[in-house]
């Protein structure tokens, strides 16, 4: 470090102090003037009385302890932090982020400022590193695009003044642009908890992993000219931190931890938990529907006139909801609230949104149009929106003021089935109640049914041991690191194995990952080795990669597009049984069925455009519809084609908002004609219909229309070796994909980089 800070027991005043400094001092961001409050009812409509928000106070949790002043860093960088002073959970990290280069990972609860113990990490690094910064580089991961865009934003404002550039990489990028986040100085890593999580969980972990592996490999090679990469990790309150900070590991031990219970959350969450009665005749849609209706009473029970955030599962129950709500009660409003409000609906373009929107109700979701979603969060930021109903897209990490988030109903779909929500999930959606610089306490409700009730209960007060994911896909991300060659011979491949997170937990919990609980350290190792060699086995057998007698293993090019494309094991097996005379009917019938497109359905309102697609005379149309999917697959395909083979552009569905047609056939209440034949919707992160995702996973080059592409991955000698575009795969999100051969690349993944400003 260039500048040694004095010993910080000379520089804090005694808490007290402090929270009388803060609370004259700090000036939250203020939502301009409304609440709801559902306060008297007259005949079927309520009334409601919405009183101008007012500023509130920053509330800092304390004991005895200090909290530390940001003007104990230096001058120079004080500007990166709009508070005067650390908040505790920051104030008790900071000698270990800050004031050492240790690995480090945090467990904190949600709103308590995590995000500022990457900025202390990357401010230090700055201080070790000296200028001009042109080879500094601090890389942030994090499992959504939301995220990274909302830090890309904060931190290009703050650290560029700073001569710092900062660039945000999505799975969207272009691969050269990867090669740049290489030998990082620091990984920041949001919400570590994420690991659970089956599929973007192993991402992350294999990633971290590599970048472990990488690291080790490079220090022993180039002792004193290697870059040391630090890991500094967040997450939300987890019981088994110190499986993290095992896994972060260094040449010196475990990584340094901060562990911190949900009492240290600055604005304190009231919990509720209510369970509502569902007969065994009724479906997962009816109840949800019969939710809608008690919305009102929640809402004026538990929201103290400020702004409640309503979490549906499904983008029509969010807009259902919505226009219940906007049904059974009326929000009394100022003059000026009111025209603010309109103010906003003139701009809004989809009609029914435009009409609740003045009542005070909005909803969100990935359907919505681009321009209406963005109105209707700055509606919601200012605190003109008094109730916003929106699917789980702004869970993660946005900052919105929300003093009262309802959770409503539980069951979530997945790949067209129902499942519980998952704990990091709930975490995520309750973390949207009581940000700091909006409140000072918030509410929480779940609700769920009533045999579900005490689970909820238990799951809010209680914690889950956060296991790896990694077993489940072991075997594509084994490939991958084959592929980036982190893994070169069968002993690299155990060493790899040995610095993943499930090689800790399947130490401590045998049993979760299949073993037996008789098993000693030994005994275990030599299980997760008999696993490795197996998956190494099963990619040989298909001719993904190359294994010699001298235990060598080279990737092949199979192997290498199962990699660039985040191609499931079980989709190669399929396409390595192609043959070559297939058509194209055979050829979409194998890709509809495979794991990639297992989330996709047909919605109501799609049936139309196949039908209108199938009946067009300009286009190739595929008429033997074997299911739902390869339907709309074939619709795809045929689209496509017949654009490439026509001039003609693909259909103009492709280019529209897919929110517009959807919402024109809802809002309805129970019992409603649309209601039973409505599939149900994948969960959503991109704003594409299940069309849209169809139709940007086929290649549009006219040298490699839908056959010749999936004839160009068979692993026969009659296929031409050539450049094909492939398929992006958004529905998957991940961390990374193993594209460049880089110990920090990432693909599919998310992540904004920080690196000096003349870096090339
Ligand atoms: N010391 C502080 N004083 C005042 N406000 C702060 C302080 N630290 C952070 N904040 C504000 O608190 C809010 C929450 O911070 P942040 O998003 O980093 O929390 P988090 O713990 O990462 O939350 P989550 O886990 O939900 O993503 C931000 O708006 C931030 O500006």
């Amino acid at each position: 470090m260039t500048t040694a800070p004095p010993p910080p027991s000379q520089r804090h005043p005694p808490l007290s102090t402090v929270r009388q400094t803060v609370r004259q001092t700090v000036h939250p961001v203020s939502p301009s003037g409304s609440a709801l409050h559902v306060a008297a009812e007259t005949g079927d409509t309520k009334r409601a009385f919405v009183p101008p928000m007012t500023p509130q106070p920053l509330c800092i949790q304390g004991s005895s302890e200090v909290l530390r002043p940001v003007s104990e860093l230096p001058s120079k960088f004080r500007s990166v932090f709009e508070f005067p002073y650390f908040n505790y959970v920051q104030s008790k990290a900071l000698d270990d982020v800050f004031y050492t280069g240790r690995n480090f990972v945090a467990s904190a609860p949600t709103g308590s400022g995590k995000t500022v113990l990457f900025e202390l990490a990357i401010i230090r690094q700055l201080m070790e590193t000296s200028e001009p910064w042109s080879d500094f580089k601090a890389v942030y991961m994090a499992p959504i695009k939301a995220l990274c865009s909302q830090c890309f934003e904060n931190w290009k404002r703050k650290f560029g003044p700073l001569g710092l550039k900062c660039k945000e990489l999505t799975g969207d990028t272009e691969i050269d642009d990867f090669f740049e986040i290489q030998d990082s100085h620091i990984i920041l890593t949001t919400p570590v908890h994420v690991v659970k999580d089956t599929t973007r969980g192993a991402t992350l972990e294999v990633v971290v992993s590599r970048m472990k592996t990488v690291n080790v490999y490079r220090a022993v090679q180039n002792p004193k000219g290697a870059v040391s990469m630090r890991f500094v990790a967040v997450s939300a309150t987890i019981p088994n931190i110190t499986d993290i900070a095992d896994w972060l590991c260094d040449t010196n031990g475990s990584a340094t931890y901060l562990n911190m219970d949900e009492s240290h959350r600055p604005v304190k969450l009231r919990k509720v938990v209510l369970g509502f009665p569902c007969s065994s005749s009724q479906t997962e849609f009816k109840f949800d529907l019969t939710l809608n209706y008690k919305m009102a009473n929640i809402i004026q029970t538990y929201s103290e006139h400020k702004p409640t955030l309503v979490f549906c599962t499904t983008r029509k129950g969010a807009q259902q909801s919505a226009a219940v709500l906007a049904k059974d009660a009326r929000f009394l409003m100022t003059i000026e609230h009111k025209q603010r409000l309109m103010k906003y609906a003139n701009s809004i373009l989809d009609s029914k949104l435009r009409d609740m929107l003045v009542l005070g109700v909005g909803y969100h979701h990935a359907g919505v149009d681009l321009s209406d979603r963005k109105l209707i969060e700055s509606a919601f930021l200012e605190g003109d929106l008094p109730v916003l109903f929106t699917t789980r897209t702004l869970a993660m990490g946005v900052n919105l003021p929300a003093h009262l988030v309802v959770i409503k109903s539980t069951t979530t779909y997945v790949a067209g089935a129902c499942e519980e929500y998952s704990e990091a999930d709930l975490l995520q959606m309750i973390g949207r109640a009581g940000r700091p610089q909006f409140d000072t306490s918030a509410t929480a409700v779940i609700m769920t049914k009533l045999e579900t009730k005490d689970k909820y209960l238990s799951l809010m007060n209680g914690m889950e041991i956060i296991e790896s994911s990694l077993h489940g896909n072991l075997v594509e991300h084994l490939n991958a690191e084959i592929v980036l060659h982190t893994i070169s011979d069968v002993n690299m491949a155990l060493d790899w194995i040995r610095s993943t997170f499930l090689y800790i937990r399947a130490l401590k919990n045998p049993k979760h990952y299949g073993f037996s609980t008789d098993l000693d350290r030994q005994g275990i190792e030599s299980k997760l080795q008999e696993l490795c060699l197996k998956n190494l086995n099963a990619l040989s057998s298909i001719g993904l990669i190359h294994m010699d007698e001298d235990i060598n293993i080279k990737t092949t090019e199979p192997g290498r597009l199962m990699a660039r494309y985040c191609v499931a094991f079980e989709t190669m097996k399929q396409f390595s049984q192609i043959t070559g005379t297939e058509n194209l009917s055979d050829l979409t019938t194998l890709v509809s069925k495979s794991k990639e497109f297992s989330d996709i359905q047909l919605r109501t309102n799609e049936k139309r455009l196949l039908n209108t697609l199938n009946r067009d005379k300009n286009r190739t149309t595929i008429r033997e519809e074997r299911d739902r999917r390869s339907g709309l697959l074939n619709a795809a395909c045929s689209d496509a084609q017949g654009a490439l083979a026509h001039g003609v552009p693909p259909s103009a569905h492709t280019a529209a908002s897919p929110g517009s047609a959807e919402m024109s056939g809802s809002g309805s209440g129970p019992g409603s004609d649309d209601d039973e034949g409505e599939l149900v919707e994948p969960c959503e992160e991109d704003a594409q219909s299940s069309y849209q995702r169809m139709r940007m996973a086929m290649p549009v080059q006219p040298a490699s229309p839908p056959v010749d592409y999936l004839q160009s991955l068979a692993p026969s000698p009659r296929r031409r070796r050539r450049e094909v575009v492939a398929p992006r795969m958004e529905p998957l999100l991940h961390y990374a994909s193993p594209s460049p051969p880089s110990a920090g690349s990432s693909s599919h993944g998310t992540a904004s980089g920080l690196c000096g400003a003349k870096n090339p």
